[in-house]
């Protein structure tokens, strides 16, 4: 039998998972428990048979529990896989590889919550819960801010107090997986050896990113020391003046904690116009409502603006590479956050752009000096691929 790779995405709210053939690449089973902490959760599994469960998994450690039992009843066994990859959200500047999960690494990534509030924490609960259910395989952490750890000191570093950036106060970026495997993609798409292509990598989906990636080597990237800053995204506001919290704190009277919370909660494309689903926000639009309008100007400025910043900081601009849940599938976002960009050599082909395709494809025109392109990610597929390079070889 080939090697089979359980890959665990523990999401603030949500679990996803998929068991990979790593042979061939087939999903042998996928699924989702989201809305944890809510009142009612739902599972979904994919395996042998289908299952859907309303429930309510209060915790992660609930929702992890609920997964390993859907296996049980649905299929396929998980006995005898090859190893279990985890999504961790925040490395720090420890991690820049993958790493074999022992319990140094689980004390790294407790350590690294306060960076990732969100997210490390939940990780971690799905790193326990796997390794006390399947203590035999190997378990690999993959990390969201490992790609971007070549960044120079210009891009990652802030300009404040330098015992603050002593302290690890940088910027980090995340959603490393994709823009490593959309980068690799586009260049393959395009043709051209990796070495020799220069993109700009853009995750628009719940959360959103943009990275410069330079023959295949990030040079920038959008989010920071946590995943606020930067693009507009469903509920994170993005980038901000930095004054605005202690404005907040004199005038509002609010607490660091409701500051955060809404910042990273109640912003963004929902806190401009009450939906953070772009579907339901384009609804609006053509609803006539003025406030999702504005939302999604000021959503695809920002994406423009980090364009011509990341061209400018490339050089030479190859390709553009749109992904993830809006990216791949909202063409006219695509289309406002290029538009008027022709001057610079990139020119969308409006009826390419509009084709609704799961398949990796060129939306600009021939005559485009850069080269547009929509690439779907795969970030189970390249955490399970790195999974396996460390489970093997660490046997060897
Ligand atoms: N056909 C579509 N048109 C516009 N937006 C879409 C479409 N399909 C999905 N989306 C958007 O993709 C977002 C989710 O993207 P995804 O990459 O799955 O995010 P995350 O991994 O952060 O949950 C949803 O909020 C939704 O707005
Ligand atoms: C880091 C991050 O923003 O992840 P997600 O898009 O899954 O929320
Ligand atoms: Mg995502």
């Amino acid at each position: 039998m080939t090697a089979r790779v359980l890959v665990l995405n523990c999401g603030s709210s949500s679990i996803k998972y998929r068991l990979l053939d790593m042979g061939d690449g087939e999903v042998l089973a996928s699924g989702l428990v989201e809305r944890i902490g809510e009142e009612s959760s739902l599972l979904v599994h994919r395996g042998t048979s289908r299952i859907e469960r309303p429930g309510s998994c209060a915790t992660h450690a609930e929702g992890m529990r609920a997964v390993l039992d859907a296996f049980a009843e649905a299929g396929p066994s998980l006995e005898g896989i090859t190893a279990v990859g985890h999504r961790v959200v925040h490395g720090g500047s420890r991690y820049s590889t993958p790493v074999l999960i022992d319990d140094g690494v689980e004390q790294a990534i407790e350590e690294l919550s306060p960076l990732a509030p969100l997210h490390n924490p939940a990780n971690l609960t799905g790193i326990r819960v796997a390794r006390e259910a399947f203590p035999g395989p190997p378990h690999v952490a993959v990390f969201d801010t490992a790609f971007h750890q070549t960044m120079p000191p210009a891009s990652y570093l802030y300009a404040v107090p330098r015992e603050w950036t002593d302290e690890g106060v940088r910027r980090y970026g995340f959603h490393g997986t994709s823009h490593a495997y959309v980068s690799r993609a586009a260049a393959g798409l395009a043709g051209r050896s990796l070495a020799e292509t220069n993109t700009i990598v853009l995750h628009l989906g719940n959360g959103a990113s943009a990275s410069a990636v330079r023959g295949g080597v990030c040079v920038d990237t959008s989010m920071g020391l946590t995943p606020l800053e930067g693009l507009v995204m469903g509920t994170r506001s993005g980038d901000l003046d930095p004054a605005l919290i202690p404005y907040l704190v004199r005038t509002r009277k609010m607490s660091v904690d409701e500051i955060d919370d809404a910042l990273n909660t109640r912003s963004g494309l929902l806190g401009l116009c009450g939906a953070n689903d772009m579907r339901e926000v384009w609804r609006r639009v053509d609803a006539g409502d003025a406030d999702a309008a504005e939302a999604v100007e000021v959503a695809t400025q920002r994406v423009k603006k980090y364009v011509g910043a990341y061209y400018a900081l490339l050089g030479r601009l190859d390709c553009i590479a749109f992904t993830a849940g809006v990216g791949e599938n909202d063409h006219r976002t695509r289309a406002l956050s290029l538009a008027g960009l022709h001057p610079l050599g990139i020119e969308l082909d409006p009826a390419a752009n509009a084709v609704r395709s799961a398949e990796p494809r060129t939306i600009s025109t021939p005559g485009s000096a850069v080269r547009v392109m929509v690439v779907p990610t795969n970030e189970e597929l390249e955490i399970a691929g790195q999974t396996l390079a460390v489970a093997l070889g660490q046997r060897t």
